[in-house]
């Protein structure tokens, strides 16, 4: 595969220019490049822009704010519905370009299409459906009400690891609500949000609704210019914790609302009492998802001791048949990392497990045959708690076993971390189940089941890992804020 190249239904898919104010932008000479992180091969040279796109761009989606904001709810859904339609029937294109720049199987990929574009059906079914309240104020004379009014510019920052359902998440719920927004894509990945673009062009979407602006190199001026302007009135950003804190930081000036999905360090309990079958089969969703790249990967593997030795071959017998290659080969069930670098946590966190005891399941390592990228999973068992795997997001796959005796044990390793994003727990007794999960210090809680993203499930975390809630009824709250509207003087009621 190594001048692999795919071939698509619509070329017109694959831009190579950033999308301000209803119009492809090249406007320099510069440029980066985006590659396939299986081979090195360059798919695409996309222009590095100035820092004055991102003032352009909030420029237009200020403007088309004015009046986006006053257009029903009913019209809004009906180009959301647009763009859902346009991207289920360009599914295996947006699938392709998305495997392409970023590396996970094609079936991951087309997987990954269709659950960003859930988003914009469902908050094309919530732009219709926004309440305010009507409440009787202290003051007999008075009468009043709330309604929902859109925030305004949002600014979205988002990672490679979803290249495509990390900007609908956002953009889907910014849109129902009346917002603008300007998106800033990882430079690793930036073609699926490119994609989107286009296809919302031709869903109808107003020109300045939906800007994209380009960089590698600029990316920290990129995101200041977002958080200290003061047309933007939200930030929303998915990425890691620092980068978080910094946007954090950088808002405080225009004291702008943000959304922050940041870093996990998903705990994923078993009791002895699970459906081990169950239990193997999920835990290795939720572990190898993306390769062990997403937010919500389970990082940490408590297994009841009575238990642990039984779970660990099971689970090493099936990593065993995984097929490490090129994420469009037959077969393949797991492709790259995202780049060479991504691996050295991994072997940093089996290293140090390692020397403080742990016993090797499955070897895995590096893949030179394949390239630089690639890494077959490491699995190790009787991890012990004092491991930096536990108290540090690995973001790749490496699978550690940690025993573990009794419920109050477990809970205070799960909670001892900054983060707290999802946690899973396998137990077949519905006292544990109510108990353990309430104890939880996490956002979400997935009980028997590996992988519960859906866009009806309000996703998001607590402590460091962030707060706001995406996708669900929450997710459109988040771009609106109230307006309360108070008529005073009336005449005694009759
Ligand atoms: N909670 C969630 O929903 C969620 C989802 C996906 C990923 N993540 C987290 O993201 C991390 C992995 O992604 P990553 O390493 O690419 O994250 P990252 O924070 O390095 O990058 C995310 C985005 O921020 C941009 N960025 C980087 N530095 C910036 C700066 N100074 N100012 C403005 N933008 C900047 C990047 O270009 C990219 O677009 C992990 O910690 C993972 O858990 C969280
Ligand atoms: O990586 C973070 C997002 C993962 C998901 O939406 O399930």
């Amino acid at each position: 595969m190594s001048s692999f190249k795919p071939t698509f239904l619509c070329d017109e898919l694959l831009r190579d220019a950033a999308f301000v104010n209803g119009k492809w932008v090249k406007n320099t000479s510069e440029f980066f490049e985006v590659t396939d992180p299986a081979n090195g091969n360059v798919i695409a040279k996309l222009p590095e822009q100035s820092v004055e796109i991102v003032d352009e761009a909030i420029d237009a989606a200020s403007e088309a704010f004015k009046t986006f904001k006053n257009i029903s709810g009913r019209q809004r859904a009906t180009w959301l519905r647009n763009i859902y339609n346009l991207m289920m029937e360009n599914a295996e294109d947006l699938g392709k370009i998305l495997s392409w720049e970023n590396g996970k199987p094609l079936a991951e990929g087309i997987g990954e299409v269709k659950y960003a574009a859930s988003f914009f059906e469902w908050f094309a079914e919530e732009a219709p459906r926004i309440y305010g309240t009507a409440f009787s104020p202290a003051i007999a004379s008075n009468r009043a009400f709330t309604r929902r009014e859109p925030i305004g510019v949002c600014g979205i920052i988002t990672p490679w690891n979803f290249p495509s359902a990390m900007i609908t998440r956002k953009a889907a719920a910014a849109f129902a609500a009346g917002c603008t927004v300007v998106v800033k894509p990882d430079s690793q990945t930036p073609l699926s949000a490119l994609a989107l673009a286009y296809l919302a062009e031709k869903a109808g979407l107003p020109a300045g609704v939906f800007n994209i602006v380009l960089t590698d190199k600029k990316t920290p001026e990129f995101g200041m210019r977002l958080c200290e302007s003061p047309k933007v009135k939200k930030v929303t950003f998915t990425g890691s914790t620092n980068v978080g804190k910094i946007l954090m930081k950088q808002s405080a000036s225009t004291l702008k609302k943000l959304s922050l999905e940041l870093g996990g360090n998903a705990p994923l309990i078993v009791f002895a009492d699970a459906d081990l079958d169950q239990a193997v089969e999920q835990a290795l969703a939720s572990k190898f998802r993306g390769l062990g790249q997403t937010c919500v990967c389970a990082n940490r593997l408590y297994v009841q001791e009575d238990i642990i030795d039984e779970f660990s071959s099971r689970l090493a017998s099936k990593v065993n048949d995984f097929v490490i290659g090129h994420g469009f080969q037959d077969g393949v069930t797991h492709g790259p990392m995202i780049n060479a670098k991504a691996i050295e946590k991994v072997e940093a966190h089996a290293q140090d497990a390692i020397k403080k005891g742990a016993k090797l399941v499955v070897k895995g390592g590096r893949r030179p045959d394949l390239g630089p990228a690639f890494y077959s999973p490491t699995v190790l068992s009787h991890v012990p708690q004092e491991a930096d795997v536990t108290s540090q997001e690995t973001f790749g796959p490496l699978c550690a076993l940690i025993p573990f005796s009794t419920t109050e044990e477990v809970v205070k390793y799960a909670n001892d971390t900054d983060v707290g994003l999802a946690a899973y727990l396998f137990t077949k007794n519905i006292d544990t189940i109510y108990t353990v999960s309430e104890a939880l210090e996490t956002g979400m809680v997935s009980v028997n089941t590996g992988v519960f993203s859906d866009c009806t499930v309000p996703f998001g975390g607590v402590k460091e890992s962030g707060f706001g809630r995406e996708g669900s009824l929450h997710g459109l709250e988040d771009y609106t804020v109230i307006k309360t509207t108070i008529i005073g003087g009336l005449p005694s009621r009759l």
